[in-house]
């Protein structure tokens, strides 16, 4: 597929930064960092967010796995897919794309879930592959706690941040996407969408780039690409949406290859838990803003739309469960 719209150049999205020694609720440090999240997730519904937690080191072990565990035939990686968990596994997720594969870890914290995955990747088990990947997604576990935390408070709703982190589960996904035969072509790699999900944290391999974003009046596609190899990619999703009576914008995303090398990419996924019904609080409705929305049940919605698909908006999302 090639491209329908032309990109501009890169937008300089909000840098946020949560390495600030001492990051802890009730400091000016932390009152500043609320206020500049907020004001980020109304304006473009994404950040920029600096994040010394993960090692240079660390980052490069992660891309060397994902390297290695995509170099895996075809026939081994399909093993891998799960029968009974959604995203579990190996996945050709777009199969009229086949520029982009995935492999999904449910419940990324859990260190059997992980090994399992592994084993069924490497029978004689890979131990460095499966440390990497966890150690790796407990660091963006650690700062996805850090911003979901600073998100409620800074919309007033401090009574219900645990309620709110514990009504989401961590998918960690890593994805490649080919590099193109053609030094000056440029390929759709992922489709336009918006995420279902609360929060994503994507960072993607130093050499190559991709993420274009749409801003919220904007008609252009922007480069998301971080000022700082060491930074993350914020996204909000539907479901933070909806929770949070519209207040934040859930940003249209794609992908874009170019070039020859390619593209590698990993993410934090939080997604509301099975069985989670998103309402947004009393508290952050009123006369000047009114509820947009019945309860919303993820699950149930994706059931309605057609399956396998990362292409929801906020049209059809609206018809599902606008008042
Ligand atoms: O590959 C990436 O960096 C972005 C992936 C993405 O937007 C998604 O999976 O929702
Ligand atoms: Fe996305």
């Amino acid at each position: 597929m090639t491209l329908s719209s032309k990109t501009q150049f890169a937008l300089t999205l909000p840098v946020i930064d949560f390495s600030v020694p001492n990051l802890k609720p009730k400091t000016p440090e932390w009152d500043s960092v609320k206020s500049q999240v907020r004001k980020a997730l109304e304006e473009y519904g994404c950040f920029e967010a600096l994040f010394d937690g993960v090692s240079v080191e660390l980052r490069k072990a992660l891309f060397k796995a994902s390297e290695e565990v995509f170099d895996l035939p075809l026939e081994t990686k399909l093993n891998s897919k799960s029968e009974k968990l959604i995203n579990h596994g190996y996945e050709l997720q777009n199969p009229e794309l086949p520029l982009y594969e995935g492999i999904g870890f449910n419940g990324v914290e859990d260190p059997e879930s992980v090994d399992d995955l592994t084993r069924k990747l490497w029978p004689h088990g890979n131990v460095t592959f499966s440390n990497t990947v966890q150690s790796f997604a407990k660091k963006l576990i650690e700062l996805s706690m850090k911003v979901r935390t600073v998100i409620m408070e800074s919309f007033g709703l401090e009574k219900y941040v645990e309620e709110h982190l514990d009504s989401a589960f961590n998918h960690f996904h890593l994805f490649k996407y080919k590099g193109l035969s053609d030094n000056t072509e440029e390929k759709l790699g992922l489709d336009a969408h918006i995420d279902r999900q609360f929060i994503n944290i994507l960072c993607q391999n130093d050499v190559v780039d991709g993420v274009e974003i749409k801003t919220k009046d904007g008609e252009e596609w922007f480069k998301a690409k971080p000022s700082q190899d060491s930074s993350f990619l914020v996204i909000a999703g539907a479901s933070l949406h909806i929770l949070l009576n519209g207040e934040v914008f859930p940003p249209l995303h794609r992908v874009v290859i170019s070039g020859k090398k390619d593209r590698y990419s990993a993410g934090l996924f939080l997604r509301p838990k099975e069985g989670v019904v998103i309402n947004a609080p009393e508290e952050i409705v009123d006369d000047e803003h009114p509820r947009l929305y019945k309860p919303f049940d993820l699950e149930a919605f994706l059931k309605l739309s057609s399956t396998n698909t990362k292409r929801i908006n906020l049209s059809n999302l609206k018809t599902f469960c606008a008042l």
